[in-house]
Formats: C-alpha cells, sequence, structure tokens
C-alpha cells in the first residue's frame, strides 16, 4: 500500500484519533464475536508503547443520529480493557468541552474510547462541522476501520481534511492481504453474498459481474432476487424497491456468461425466533405468512458442490438467520465448504466471520476479513473512501 502508516510518523506524546471499527455482534448486550476487537489490538499496542495518547472512535450498528442505549460502546471498553490488561474508560460523547477536559487529563499510554460516533447525524453524512469537531481531540488521524472503508463518513473521512492523515496496521494488512490475493485470482473464482444488508450490496454484484465466473447468492440478499423473478415469499425479508435492479442482474449474468446461483428451496418458519415451526419447501410452496429464514437442502448441496470445485473464494454474508441454530445449516454447511476448498477463501463481514468463528472453521480461511462491505467494494476495484484521504508515501 501506497500510504503512510503510523510507523511513518512520529506518535510520541501526541494525541492520536483512531478510527477503528468495533461494530461487533451483540445479543442481550454481550459480545457475541471479538474479532473486530482482536484486529485492531496491533495498532493500540504499538501506539501505548510508543507512547502516544490512544483517542478510539468506532461506530457501533446504525442508530441513526440518535443517542440510543442500545448502541453503546461500553460492552466493547470493557472487553477491551480485558484484552489490553489496562483500564479503558468510555467517555460519554464523541466529542464537546467534557470529552476534551478528560482527553486533557491523559497520560502518554493511556487510551480513551469514545461514545458511539454515529449518535451524531452529520457522522454519516460526513459534515465537515463534525468532521472538525473530531479533529479538534487530537493531533493525529489514524485510520485503521478497514470495514467501515466503504463509508465517506466524518470519522472515516472527512476529519482528515484537518489532521495529519496515515492508515494503522491492520488497515495496511487488510488491503496488501487481498490485494495480493484477488489481483489476478485463480479460477473459477466464485463470490458468495448473503445477509439482510441487500440495498447496500445489490449494487456492488453488478461489478462484481465482470470479475467473477460464478456468483452465489443465499439469505435475505437471495430473497429479494426470488421475489423480483416472480415467487411469491410470504411474510420474508424483501426489499421490494429493488426487485427490478435484482432481475436485471439475472438477465445480466446471463449475458455475461457468468453462472449466478439462487437458491432452488427455502427453509421457512412462523416467525422470526429461534423457536418457529419450520420446513424446507420449494420456491413456489411459501405460505404467505411465513418467512424464509435460510436455504433449503438442494440449494445447499448445490452450493457446495460450485464452491468446493473453485479455487478462489470471497464470501460476505450468511446464508440465513444463523443467530437461531434452526435456521444456521446454510451457513454452516457454505462454511464448511469454503473451509474445504483448495484455494484461496476469504471471508468477510462482522456476522459472517462471527459464523465462521462459531462453527470453529475459521483456522481454515486464508483469510478473515473485517470487512464485509468493504471488501466487496475492494474487490470491485474502488478506491475506499477511507484510505483515499490517507497521506501516500
Ligand atoms: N433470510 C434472512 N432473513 C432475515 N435476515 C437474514 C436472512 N439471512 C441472513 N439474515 C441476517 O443477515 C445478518 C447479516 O447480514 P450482513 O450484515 O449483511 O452480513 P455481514 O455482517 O457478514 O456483512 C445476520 O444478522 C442474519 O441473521
Ligand atoms: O459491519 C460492517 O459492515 P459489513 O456488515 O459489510 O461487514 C461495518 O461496520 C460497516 O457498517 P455499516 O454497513 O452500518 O456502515
Amino acid at each position: 500500500m501506497n500510504k503512510k502508516s503510523v510507523r511513518d510518523i512520529d506518535v510520541h506524546g501526541k494525541r492520536v484519533f483512531v478510527r477503528v471499527d468495533f461494530n461487533v455482534p451483540l445479543e442481550d448486550g454481550k459480545i457475541t464475536d471479538d474479532t473486530r476487537i482482536q484486529a485492531a489490538l496491533p495498532t493500540i499496542r504499538y501506539l501505548i508503547d510508543q507512547g502516544a495518547k490512544v483517542i478510539l472512535a468506532s461506530h457501533l450498528g446504525r442508530p441513526k443520529g440518535e443517542v440510543n442505549p442500545k448502541y453503546s460502546l461500553e460492552p466493547v471498553a470493557v472487553r477491551l480493557s480485558e484484552l489490553l490488561g489496562k483500564n479503558v474508560e468510555k467517555t460519554s460523547d464523541s466529542i464537546g468541552p467534557q470529552v476534551m477536559e478528560r482527553i486533557a487529563l491523559m497520560e502518554n499510554g493511556d487510551v480513551l474510547l469514545l461514545e458511539n460516533v454515529r449518535f451524531h447525524k452529520g457522522e454519516e453524512k460526513n459534515d465537515p462541522e463534525l468532521s472538525r469537531r473530531f479533529a479538534e481531540l487530537a493531533d493525529i488521524y489514524v485510520n485503521d476501520a478497514f470495514g467501515t472503508a466503504h463509508r465517506a463518513h466524518s470519522s472515516t473521512a472527512g476529519i482528515a481534511a484537518y489532521l495529519p492523515a496515515v492508515a494503522g496496521f491492520l488497515m495496511e494488512k487488510e488491503i496488501s492481504v487481498m490485494g495480493n490475493a484477488l489481483s489476478n485470482p485463480e479460477r473459477p473464482f466464485t463470490a458468495i453474498i448473503g445477509g439482510a444488508k441487500v440495498s447496500d450490496k445489490i449494487s456492488v454484484i453488478e461489478n462484481l459481474l465482470d470479475k467473477v465466473d460464478r456468483l452465489l447468492i443465499g439469505g435475505g440478499m437471495a430473497n429479494t432476487f426470488l421475489a423480483g423473478l416472480g415467487h411469491r415469499l410470504g411474510k420474508s425479508l424483501v426489499e421490494s424497491d429493488k426487485l427490478q435492479i435484482a432481475k436485471e442482474l439475472v438477465e445480466r449474468a446471463k449475458n455475461t456468461g457468468v453462472a449466478l446461483l439462487l437458491p432452488v428451496d427455502l427453509v421457512v418458519a412462523t416467525g422470526f425466533s429461534a423457536d418457529a415451526e419450520h420446513k424446507a419447501v420449494g420456491l413456489d410452496e411459501v405460505p404467505a405468512d411465513w418467512m424464509a429464514l435460510d436455504i433449503g437442502p438442494k440449494t445447499i448441496a448445490s452450493y457446495r458442490e460450485a464452491i468446493r470445485s473453485s479455487k478462489t473464494v470471497i464470501w460476505n454474508g450468511p446464508m440465513g438467520v444463523f443467530e437461531f441454530d434452526a435456521f444456521a445449516k446454510g451457513t454452516n454447511e457454505v462454511a464448511r465448504a469454503v473451509a474445504e476448498v483448495d484455494g484461496t477463501t476469504i471471508v468477510g463481514g462482522g456476522d459472517s466471520v462471527a459464523a465462521v468463528e462459531k462453527s470453529g472453521l475459521a483456522d481454515s480461511m486464508t483469510h478473515i476479513s473485517t470487512g464485509g462491505g468493504a471488501s466487496l467494494e475492494f474487490l470491485e476495484g474502488k478506491v475506499l473512501p477511507g484510505v483515499a484521504v490517507l497521506h501516500d508515501k
């Protein structure tokens, strides 16, 4: 990567604003997978050792510009303190006089975690005023949030207009590992896309069609495609304003010779809960008041075959609601197939990585990326906004 990193600047005694991606999966306020926190430790430890004052900033979930205790970073501060073996205090806001006063009391090597930056409306709008207010907290900006590098927000991009801006070690590592693995991929090259962020990721598929040989779609993303093709999916998660684009993408895949695989059967349930009644059905057998929460057994068999015969695989987004055991089979079986690939395998995204960790297969993957959407956009060949703003070497 031709961007400067923390190694290229003197941070001793400086206030360093480090944007990390601590957007970890939570269940009842408990962190279910701390991969993203662990991944940021090398940068944090380096800054502590260099005698910097480390000010960490992150988002958690999508609180939409409102203060919401459900999305507080408090559990992250607790976990981070344990991992570092050092007290990490969390402030009650991410800007303002109280935060500045707290920072003024920091000693070299101290670590402070700011509250969720998305509690401010300006964050996702990349509001210059909010960017300036983040910048006034520090002397240097470090971006180590690869998972959020595809967002041009105040704390990931805007702030760099006001401070010297460099990459952290995680950012550096993700870009270099993925650049090497994907610049000239061995074929067949397969992308697997699932999850729930349909509107975010459906446009990515268009560019992926120029890169991959096979595209496997599952999870909430598949529902939108199936509905676009005219199947009735009852109460399933379907983004109805994306039906047309889904249909066009199927058509485009046909024209470009990419094998676009969609589910041929689904596991449907009476409700969105762990103990809902459920069964596997064909695409045209979804009862009107049921919802699809996983891919079905026939789909699993065909996806496993397409995956195992690939030489390069990139996967983002679970195949179903894997958080509930009854709907985790598609995701677990796909994870097993990816682990069996004789080639390069990259799994990215907060929930996808959590699923792979849960299934105990993480060590069988070539690279576990902290970014889902970010790794897909990187693969598209896009320059990520959170990287573009960093100083060149
Ligand atoms: N069929 C489905 N209906 C509703 N939600 C789904 C479905 N399939 C997957 N999901 C949900 O998608 C979420 C993960 O999506 P996403 O955030 O896009 O993945 P990642 O974090 O790996 O990038 C999980 O919480 C999972 O429960
Ligand atoms: O979890 C994330 O993305 P991912 O689910 O694509 O991996 C990042 O933290 C970005 O979050 P966002 O998609 O709410 O901007």
